[in-house]
């Protein structure tokens, strides 16, 4: 239950990959982008107007001027006043729209990237991170996104005009509001630099607590079973503490660049008084000019700061989307399917062997060849592979070594839509969604009509779907629809038939439930299975005396591979199988007169 393994976390996108996934962002809705650009900058370009109008009104009532010019320069000054609020209200409201927009797209692509994603990625990954990457980052890239994004922009814009403004008014004091700029450079520079993996690293600390609390939630039952509490809580303790640290190392950084910064930007103005004083007493200049120059790096200050508040988001959220980016890596490289398509649903397993763990083969050397329409038996002591060989088979895992073809294509390079209407398999969780029952079955077939709908549900003798409030609409969250596992297992069935496999592969499909519901279970099942390859891992022998060929595994190998008269005859490990089962569980079943696990009656 610990968290994933280090070098199994979800890959992150590297600077480049960042850098052209904002790209894509921002480049998607071009006229948008121009339009919030146009009002951004008209916005700032009225903003200039105050300086330069209180300066000149300085001046003017420095020279005596009237009341007449006076009120002309205040009714200048109030009309640009509004006009910058009018724009940049526009502007912010161009931003937003855009914003919420491009959130959306990345929103949409991410849960694309995430549904393709291989379940082994999954598992090995563990549900935190990706449930971190999905809540907590694109929440982080939203902010930027609508929030800090639109307002750096327009500080940006705000920051160059204003600088070309005062260089306008004198040359000499545009140098004078450049005095800050080396420490600013220097001290961001020394923070960028830090910063993306420091917040990385707080980023991965982040989702190790949430993998952590999934985790112990998870697996409650085993928590309270085996009194593992202390553990857990210590385990909860180590990653809040790791985060913590995480965490102090980027407020270390923030701790040197503020300062730095505060005092870089404060100098600018100190410059300008001292050098404006000096050419104001040598006569050069009119006091109006200085006005304007200090009005001018004072409203600099507001810009600066908002860049300033915001460097911690952009870092923040760059480290985000190199982490929704990450899932895309996955995603692309998994999914390159080969176009090929398979000649017929032969299934040839050639020289595989597998491990989990480096140096420690599960499978080992396993060649085996299923041809269409053959039922296959897989038997064998617990560990010795069988799981693993149906996992392999159904393209959940890669094996490490040698080659699984189906139809002569590689099973890996099937691509998951053609994997899925090739090969399925079956296990005893079955996961019903929240939704309806419409869209629990959707899933398997999204283009399916309620007759098709129906026909699955009648062919696992789910005919209770009469019996539910809204039918098909019935939402499967509400107390009158309650699902016990029977219900569910159905669910899960219909849903293969909806997906109509050539091959199924059952795991332990029917293992956890009752005797009265495994019964159900088992009828419906053998209405799904009929017509198609079925291999089964057998834990009832009964299942493997009526297949076509049984598989017995040992060990990670194929020791033994025939029918079961054969296997009988030969006397093997599979003889001492049978009859060391044959004895009291057969005859259970026998009497019970019940299907096995391929739907027919033992
Ligand atoms: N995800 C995993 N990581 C590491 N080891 C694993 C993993 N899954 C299975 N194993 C190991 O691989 C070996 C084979 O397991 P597998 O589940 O395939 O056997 P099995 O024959 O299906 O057993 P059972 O009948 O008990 O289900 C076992 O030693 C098991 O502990």
């Amino acid at each position: 239950m610990s968290g994933p393994a280090d070098d199994r976390r979800l890959p992150v996108a590297d600077a480049r990959g960042v850098r052209r996934a904002t790209w894509e962002l921002l480049r998607h809705d071009r006229r948008a982008l121009a339009l919030v650009v146009t009002l951004t900058v008209l916005a700032a370009a009225a903003g200039l107007a105050a300086p330069r109008l209180l300066g000149e009104i300085v001046d003017q009532v420095e020279a005596g001027a009237g009341t007449g010019v006076l009120d002309a320069l205040a009714a200048a000054l109030v009309a640009f006043a509004a006009a910058q609020f009018l724009l940049g209200r526009f502007a912010y409201y161009a931003a937003h729209r855009f914003a919420e927009r491009a959130l959306a797209r990345l929103r949409e692509r991410f849960v694309d990237r995430t549904l393709a994603l291989p379940t082994s990625v999954v598992e090995h990954a563990g549900s935190g991170d990706l449930m971190t990457r999905s809540s907590s980052d694109v929440a982080t890239v939203g902010t930027t996104l609508r929030d800090a994004g639109p307002d750096l922009f327009l500080a940006g814009v705000q920051t160059l005009l204003i600088l070309g403004a005062i260089t306008l008014v004198d040359p000499l004091f545009g140098l004078c509001a450049l005095v800050g700029a080396p420490s600013i450079w220097a001290a961001t520079r020394w923070y960028l630099r830090r910063a993306r993996s420091a917040y990385l690293a707080d980023g991965h600390a982040n989702s190790a607590v949430s993998e952590s609390l999934a985790a112990t939630a998870d697996g409650a039952g085993t928590v309270e079973s085996l009194g593992l509490h202390g553990r857990r809580i210590a385990e909860g303790d180590r990653r809040v503490a790791d985060s913590y640290d995480a965490r102090r190392r980027t407020l270390r950084l923030r701790t040197v660049l503020y300062p730095v910064l505060e005092f870089s930007y404060g100098l600018p103005l100190a410059m300008i008084l001292l050098v404006g004083g000096v050419r104001y007493l040598d006569g050069a200049i009119g006091v109006g000019t200085v006005v304007t120059a200090s009005l001018y790096v004072l409203q600099l200050t507001d810009p600066l700061d908002r860049v300033l508040t915001y460097l911690e988001q952009l870092q923040r959220s760059n480290a985000s989307l190199a982490r929704i980016e990450g899932v895309g890596l996955i995603t692309d490289a998994a999914d390159a399917p080969s176009g090929e398509t398979p000649v017929d649903d032969r299934i040839e397993v050639v020289d595989v062997s597998h491990s989990y763990v480096e140096g420690r083969n599960v499978l080992i050397d396993v060649t085996l060849s299923v041809r269409p329409g053959e039922r296959l038996a897989l038997v064998g002591p617990s560990g010795a592979g069988k799981s693993t060989l149906g996992r392999l088979l159904a393209g959940i895992d890669a094996p490490s070594t040698g080659n699984i073809t189906v139809g002569g294509v590689a099973v890996a390079r099937l691509g998951a839509a053609e994997l899925r209407r090739r090969v399925v398999l079956v296990t005893q969780e079955h996961h019903v969604f929240l939704g309806t029952l419409r869209d629990n079955l959707s899933l398997a077939a999204p283009e399916a009509s309620d007759t098709r709908l129906r026909a699955a549900l009648d062919a696992v003798d789910a005919h209770w779907v009469d019996e539910l409030p809204d039918g098909l609409d019935t939402r499967l969250d509400t107390p009158g629809a309650a699902l016990d596992a029977a219900r569910s297992q159905q669910i899960a069935l219909a849903r293969v038939v909806l997906a109509d496999p050539r091959t199924v592969i059952l795991d332990e499909a029917t293992a956890l439930l009752d005797p009265s519901t495994a019964r159900q279970a088992e009828r419906s099942l053998a209405a799904v299975l009929a017509g198609r390859t079925v291999i089964a891992i057998a834990h009832r022998l009964h299942t493997a005396h009526d297949a076509d060929r049984v598989a017995v595994l040992e060990g990670g190998r194929i020791t033994e591979l025939g029918s079961h008269d054969d296997l009988l005859d030969a006397g093997g490990p599979y003889a001492a199988l049978w009859r060391s089962w044959h004895g009291p569980a057969a005859r259970r079943a026998a009497t019970a007169g019940r299907p096995d696990d391929h739907g027919r009656n033992s």
